[in-house]
């Protein structure tokens, strides 16, 4: 399993924005080629939007993939009291499990998985959840189902994770080349969550600004 900075690390929240102002726009309207799971859908629609540069790349990371395959687009933009409600929740989970814990190690725990709401590139429009398809709009076997976390799933949610079957690690390779060719960012303890334009994005590529900063609608 890799050791990776998480969201929460004050690495990330040090980074300045230098607000692009692309719009946060409806994908399912101006790109309807692509593929949207139900498993995220909600009546407001809010999940389908994202920044248009991040639109423009997730169709470049699409014609990177190899014949037989399509990206499964699961979450993108998420309202910034959706992601505290996500926050907390998972914060007492993890008290429930660990017992009392120190404000700074139960961030650090909590964003291997949720991200605090002041560093949130979902409330930014910048990330997408996703999964590798076949071209039917298969979900294909990823190693761990999206949004394990990692203690249920032993780790195995890290995108470089060794205890996944050769077939899983090649549907994942897959999505990464084909994600990092368009110019996303990984979070490594999360094999579906790339973004761009946020800060986790800007500590990846060593960029000195991120691009997009959170949307209150
Ligand atoms: C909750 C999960 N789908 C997710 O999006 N995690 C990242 C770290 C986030 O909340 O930004
Ligand atoms: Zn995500």
């Amino acid at each position: 399993m890799s050791s990776s900075v998480v969201m929460g690390d004050q690495l990330i929240a040090r980074i300045p924005v230098d607000e692009r102002g692309d719009a946060l726009i409806d994908v399912r309207q101006h790109a309807p080629e692509l593929r949207w799971s139900t498993l995220y859908a909600e009546p407001t629609g809010a999940y389908s939007r994202l920044r248009t540069g991040v639109l423009q790349r997730l169709r470049k990371a699409r014609n990177a993939l190899p014949p037989g395959y399509d990206l499964l687009l699961v979450e993108g933009y998420r309202p910034y009291d959706v992601q505290q409600r996500y926050y907390e929740d998972h914060c007492s989970e993890l008290l429930e499990r660990y017992g009392p814990l120190e404000p700074d190690t139960l961030r650090g725990l909590a964003s291997r998985h949720v991200s605090p709401p002041d560093v949130a590139p979902h409330v930014s429009g910048a990330a997408i959840d996703l999964v590798l398809s076949d071209a039917e709009g298969n979900a294909l076997d990823m190693g761990t189902r999206i949004n394990a976390t990692p203690d249920e799933s032993d780790g195995a949610c890290y995108l470089d994770a060794p205890n996944i079957t050769d077939f899983a690690r090649g549907h994942r390779d897959i999505l990464a080349t084909a994600m990092a060719t368009a110019g996303f960012a990984a979070y490594p303890p999360e094999w579906w969550h790339w973004s761009y334009g946020d800060r986790y994005w800007a500590f990846t590529l060593e960029v000195q600004y991120a691009l997009y900063g959170p949307v209150h609608p």
